[in-house]
Order: C-alpha cells, then sequence, then structure tokens
C-alpha cells in the first residue's frame, strides 16, 4: 500500500497513542511463565506482538482475548514442544527474548523470521546462552535465522558484561538466569531499557538492580514468577512521531496522555528539549515500577544538536524521527556511536539518509551514524522510499505532512509493525493550514 499526503498540515489536539509494544511482548512472555493467571489490559494489537501470541500458543500456552483483556494462563516454565516452526515475522524483540526462553527447556524448536529478521544478527545471543548450556544450530547461515534451539533444565550460571548495551539480549540471559543453578550476574554500560527487570520484580523474580559509576547491574537468583495483572501504557517510540509533528508544523499542539515515561525510554525527550522543543511533561505517577504520564508538545525553533553517546541506547528506536525534527532545525545535528541501527528492521543509517535527501534535506551518512544540516527552505514533497520498515515509513509520512505539496510514501502498510492505526491518526488528527 501507498500513501499519499498533501502537506502543510498542522495538529491542535489529544492523540491516543497505541500500547508499547516492549510491554506487550514481556507481558505475553512473563504471563506465559508464570504460575496462573495473568491479566492484561490495553494489550498492543499490532504483527510484532501478534507474533509472539502466536509463538507462545504454539508452545501450548493457553493464551485467550476476552473483551479487550487478554488472559494468559501460565504453566510456570512448563512449556510443550512446538508442532511448528516458531515464525518470529519481522519481530527481533520476539526472537531474542524467545531464545533466551527456550534455553530453559529441554525441548527441541525452530525459529525463523520474514526477510529483513533473517539479516539481524543472533550470535550475541546464542554466545552467551550456549556458555550457559543451550545448543544452537544455524540452520542456513552463520549468525541468522533459522535456528535450531534445545535448552536444558541444567543451565549453569553467568556472569556476563554486554559488549554493547541491549534490552533484548540483557533479557534473554534474564530469563534463562531465573531457571539457572545459582546467582547470574549481566552487566551494561549505559542502561538499556529496563521493563524485563521491572515487570519480573513485580512478578516476585529474586532480581535486584544498580548503577554505579555509569555501569548497570543485574543480579539474578533461581526464581518462581507468579501471575500478575498489566494495564500497558502508551509507547512513547510511537508518540515520538506525533510529538515532532507538533514541533515542526506552524501553529500546531498535541497532548498524549498515559504515556510510558520510563528514564531509559525518554531520550527522545531529553535531546529534543536540547534542541529547543517546548514540551512539558506532566501528571507522573508510578505505576508498578513503570513511570506514566502526560506529554504536552507545541510548534518550536529548533536547532541542531550533538548527541551524546550515552543517551543512545535511550534513543535507539527514535533516531529516524528525531533525524526529521533535524531536517527542520536551525544548524547541524550529528548522532554518532549508533553502529545498532544498522542490524534494525532496515539499515536505518542508510534509509534515513535516503528518506530525507528524497525530501532534499542535506545530511549525511557516517560509518556509525549521521549527521544533518537543517535546511527548512529546501524541502519539498517527494515520493519515498519506506524499506519496508515501519518507522522509516511513519518518520516519512511526519515529514510530509510538514512540506509544502503531495508526498506519496511507498510500501507503508509495515506501520502494521507497530502502530496498526497510524494513518487513521495522522489524517483524523491533522488538517492542512
Ligand atoms: O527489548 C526491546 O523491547 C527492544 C530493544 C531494542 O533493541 P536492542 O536490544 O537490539 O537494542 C529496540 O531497538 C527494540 O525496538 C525493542
Ligand atoms: C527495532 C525494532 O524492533 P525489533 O528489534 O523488536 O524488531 C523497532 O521496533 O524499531
Amino acid at each position: 500500500m501507498n500513501v499519499k499526503i498533501d502537506g502543510r498540515r498542522k495538529i491542535n489536539s489529544n492523540v491516543i497513542v497505541p500500547p508499547d509494544k516492549s510491554i506487550s511482548h514481556r507481558s505475553i512472555m512473563i504471563g506465559s511463565l508464570a504460575n496462573g493467571v495473568t491479566e492484561i489490559e490495553n494489550f498492543l494489537f499490532s504483527d510484532d506482538c501478534l507474533a509472539t501470541i502466536n509463538c507462545f500458543k504454539n508452545l501450548s500456552t493457553d493464551i485467550e482475548i476476552r473483551n479487550d483483556k487478554i488472559i494468559v494462563k501460565g504453566n510456570g516454565f512448563a512449556l510443550s514442544a512446538p508442532k511448528q516452526i516458531l515464525d518470529c515475522q519481522n519481530s527481533g524483540t520476539t526472537t531474542r527474548l524467545l531464545l533466551g526462553i527456550l534455553s530453559t527447556q529441554e525441548f527441541e524448536s525452530i525459529l525463523t523470521g520474514d526477510s529483513s529478521l533473517k539479516k539481524r544478527p543472533m550470535k550475541r545471543v546464542t554466545v552467551p546462552l550456549s556458555q550457559m548450556g543451550a545448543e544452537f544450530e544455524f540452520l542456513e547461515k552463520e549468525d541468522f535465522l533459522p535456528i535450531k534451539v534445545k535448552g536444558s533444565k541444567k543451565l549453569k550460571p553467568i556472569e556476563y558484561t554486554l559488549p554493547i548495551p541491549s534490552a533484548q539480549v540483557k533479557s534473554a540471559l534474564i530469563f534463562a538466569s531465573l531457571k539457572a543453578e545459582g546467582k547470574s550476574v549481566i552487566k551494561e554500560s549505559p542502561k538499556s531499557r529496563d521493563h524485563t527487570e521491572l515487570m519480573l520484580k513485580h512478578a516476585g523474580a529474586n532480581i535486584k538492580s544498580w548503577e554505579k559509576d555509569g555501569v548497570y547491574t543485574v543480579e539474578i537468583l533461581p526464581s518462581q514468577i507468579s501471575s500478575i495483572k498489566i494495564k500497558i501504557p502508551s509507547d512513547i517510540s510511537s508518540a515520538a512521531f506525533f510529538i515532532v509533528l507538533a514541533l515542526i508544523c506552524e501553529g500546531s499542539s498535541v497532548v498524549i496522555e498515559n504515556c510510558i515515561l520510563n528514564p531509559t525510554r525518554t531520550g527522545i525527550i531529553d535531546v529534543l528539549k536540547q534542541m529547543g522543543a517546548e514540551i512539558k511533561i506532566e501528571d507522573v505517577e508510578n505505576r508498578n515500577g513503570e513511570l506514566v504520564g502526560k506529554i504536552v508538545a507545541r510548534s518550536s525553533n529548533l536547532r541542531g544538536v550533538k548527541v551524546e553517546k550515552n543517551d543512545i541506547p535511550r534513543i535507539i528506536d527514535e533516531i529516524p524521527i528525531l533525524a526529521v525534527a533535524a531536517a527542520f532545525a536551525e544548524g547541524k545535528t550529528i548522532i554518532d556511536h549508533a553502529s545498532e541501527l544498522r542490524v534494525k528492521e532496515s539499515d536505518r543509517i542508510k534509509t534515513t539518509v535516503e528518506m530525507l535527501k528524497s525530501f532534499g534535506a542535506e545530511c549525511y551518512e557516517l560509518e556509525n551514524g549521521l549527521e544533518i544540516i537543517g535546511s527548512r527552505e529546501k524541502l519539498k514533497s517527494a515520493v519515498v522510499n519506506s524499506y519496508k520498515d515501519h518507522r522509516i515509513a511513519m518518520a516519512a509520512s511526519i515529514m510530509a505532512c510538514a512540506v509544502e505539496g503531495e508526498s506519496t510514501i511507498l510500501d507503508a502498510d509495515c506501520v502494521s509493525i507497530s502502530f496498526p492505526n497510524f494513518y487513521d491518526i495522522l489524517f483524523s488528527s491533522t488538517k492542512k493550514i
């Protein structure tokens, strides 16, 4: 599906942003491993999260959708051998976290995914999980899906420092450590998103975590998990598109309520504020360890910024939309130390640069990042390739709203990976200036 957007639009409304993708995946996984019935409210029914549900159904977890809630009947880590190949579709989170969980199971399973996921590296999880005693076989190409995994009931605990901060790698190791024979210690610097730790603590697992001298440590003891009730907040990674829309379109403002404000996720707010964005955070509350609150943003004169290396993990999924904001800012923006972008759904350094250039922006690819020279006056409508990457499609759509003329976003249906009603909300909440 291609989407046409008639530009020079503005927004002046409340937007109901979809539920958080990271927390939605984890709610199904932790619910499946818990003893008892987990109730999930406000689950994200997007392609990635549906892939997680299907994998766990295939592992015999009883998952039922009842009046907008999801009911997961957990069997305390007693999963059953899948009858089919586990298809993780486009979802890196599903794959890597599942590899950690399946390391605790004695049966054999095969995981695969779509053509994009089959290009994403998996040794980052299989190497440490093998040290714990799980067995992996790459069935086509070393480091990539499809993978055969055979776990063990006698996993060794691990002491491991992540070479690159990653919530997916950390979470895979935490899940495996819950069933290891002793205490595991995982370290990373700087800290990546900690939803797994927070949700497992809430479910009674024996986990401690702390930060000291810039190093984040998680200590895990063998644990049982209790069932929980979860109400999932809105996803700040999805909210980011509407925040930037309000910032770059004249006479605009947006209000997003009930949004996740976990400090490992709010890098986009901090960097946009450094760029001069008028953003306010209000009504913050703590919901079982997760901060949730309201975001208000309005049109602002932005200036370029150099993004700090330590902020990269806190902003990793928001870099395509941050780059759009940078194209409307005055001066240069430098985003470096972001080599991880090369192994997302697309090579997001290349695809973000291509997308911005189609609109006439001045921007350059760096080895591990990108440089954007703000040039609001030069920007024009475009026909843009999304490279079937949801975050590129949405970032391009926001850019298309702000420039003059009609733009076309190619293969825009990929937004269903994380934000299925993105275009309904975009067209109903904006109007031509
Ligand atoms: O754990 C998660 O839910 C995620 C972790 C991040 O990936 P990495 O762990 O590879 O950095 C992020 O890019 C992804 O969208 C979601
Ligand atoms: C990278 C992403 O997700 P995943 O790694 O789960 O595919 C994303 O949503 O931008």
